[in-house]
């Protein structure tokens, strides 16, 4: 305790989080808790094309510039073994062409139904700083639609070592093994370590 203290980084704006999905708000909400205070802001970043981690830290330096302060956005991504590792950041696209089917169908070949779903946090304390970012993956793989609509993906993604999917699971469930969670403990750590004392007021 005495040593975080001892080397806290006074930041004097609020940590906002960047995202144009209220599904993932609430889950980063509820994850978070009181553990990083944090405000968000609604707005739809354009995405880079190529690897998760370099969407997600082009985002965080969008979004630092945007509100010209310290950011955190993520990118999501579901990706396929056996199409390695596709659809993957693109997952947004297929969904809203393809849907729940379509997705089960690009596997109809292949008998790797295994998946893994990704989360690349990226925090930037504000424009002109370079991001950090933080993977977060949990396995398990893709299964004809169980369970609620409300999500994304969710019920076509059931993680190993349940046999309920995402969206068949309580939340509070989900978010005790989601990829999310994992990206955001990391997260935590990162700010622990850090030693940031944020401002909660602009
Ligand atoms: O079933 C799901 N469970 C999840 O836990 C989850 N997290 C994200 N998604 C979906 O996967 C795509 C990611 O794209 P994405 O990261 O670019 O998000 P987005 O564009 O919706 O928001 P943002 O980029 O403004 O933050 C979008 O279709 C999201 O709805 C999820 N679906
Ligand atoms: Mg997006």
């Amino acid at each position: 305790m005495a040593a975080a203290a001892s080397r806290a980084v006074l930041v004097s704006r609020p940590v906002t989080f960047v995202t144009g999905n209220a599904k993932k708000l609430e889950e980063v909400k509820s994850i978070l808790g009181q553990s990083i205070p944090f405000q968000s802001l609604k707005l739809d970043l354009p995405e880079l094309q190529g690897e998760p981690e370099e969407i997600s830290k082009e985002k965080a330096c969008l979004a630092a510039v945007q509100v010209n302060g310290p950011v955190l956005v993520e990118d999501t991504c579901l990706c396929f073994n056996a199409l390695k590792g596709l659809p993957g950041p693109y997952v947004k696209w297929f969904l809203q062409k393809i849907g729940h089917e379509g997705l089960n169908n690009l596997l109809m070949a292949y008998e790797d139904k295994s998946a893994y779903a990704l989360c690349a946090f990226s925090f930037a304390l504000g424009p002109d700083v370079e991001p950090v970012t933080f993977l977060g993956k949990t396995p398990g793989k893709i299964v004809p639609a169980r369970g609620p609509n409300d999500f994304g993906w969710d019920p076509i993604f059931q993680p190993d070592g349940y046999d309920q999917t995402y969206a068949e699971m309580p939340k509070e469930e989900k978010n005790k093994i989601s990829h999310r969670s994992r990206a955001l403990d990391m997260v935590k750590s990162h700010f622990a370590e850090a030693g940031y004392n944020f401002s909660t007021s602009n």
